[in-house]
């Protein structure tokens, strides 16, 4: 319709039906670009994922921090030290990773990790976490691993804990600890 009337006003000169139709296409494609281009400068700067919330550690009792959800209600994130501890996996040196839910269904991170952030101090540990909670920044080192078995169901674990918007998950599987590990917590960087 718009074409047929376009050819009326122009009959004879340069624009024709197929020329503004491949300027539109032209357009089309151009607008698309340029959304597709925002997105992944959205995305590389790390704004894609679901910002991360206030992890607060608390020095005086080490074994415990706290996030808090959007309604600021603070959930405990169990560092170590739990009684039931059901290992997980193992390190290369066969010594037991304690890794898993509480009965609370609280993250139990290993105490390996933990034990290593605080040996690190407030300049390279803790504070490296803080700062990446603080805002966009990026996160050193992980609040929890989860480690299991192949075709032990990890990842329906993993898609299901993404769900909760406080928690931050790696796209892929790390592989931290049967692959990485002789690189040590620096890979992490
Ligand atoms: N809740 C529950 N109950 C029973 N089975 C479950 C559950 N969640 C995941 N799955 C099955 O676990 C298999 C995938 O495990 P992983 O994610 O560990 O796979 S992988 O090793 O990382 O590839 C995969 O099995 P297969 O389909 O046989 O590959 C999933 O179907």
């Amino acid at each position: 319709m718009g074409c047929s009337k376009w050819r009326a006003h122009h009959h004879g000169g340069h624009l024709h039906c197929g020329h503004l139709n491949l300027a539109q296409s032209r357009l089309s494609v151009f607008l698309t670009m340029i959304l597709l281009f925002t997105y992944l400068f959205y995305c590389l700067n790390g704004l894609c994922e679901s910002s991360p919330s206030p992890v607060y550690y608390d020095h005086q009792t080490p074994n415990l921090a706290t996030t808090t959800t959007n309604n600021n209600n603070k959930l405990p994130l169990d560092v170590g030290k739990d009684e039931d501890v059901a290992a997980a996996s193992s390190h290369q040196d066969d010594s037991p990773v304690p890794v898993r839910l509480n009965s609370d269904h609280h993250l139990i991170v290993n105490d390996d990790v933990d034990s290593t952030l605080q040996k690190l101090g407030p300049s390279e540990g803790m504070s490296n976490m803080s700062s990446m909670t603080n805002g966009f920044g990026s996160q050193k080192f992980p609040r929890a691993v989860i480690i299991g078995v192949k075709k032990g169901g990890t990842r329906a674990l993993l898609e299901f804990l993404r769900i909760h918007p406080d928690v931050r998950a790696v796209g892929a599987e790390p592989h931290f600890f049967d692959r990485f590990y002789d690189k040590g917590l620096e890979w992490y960087r």
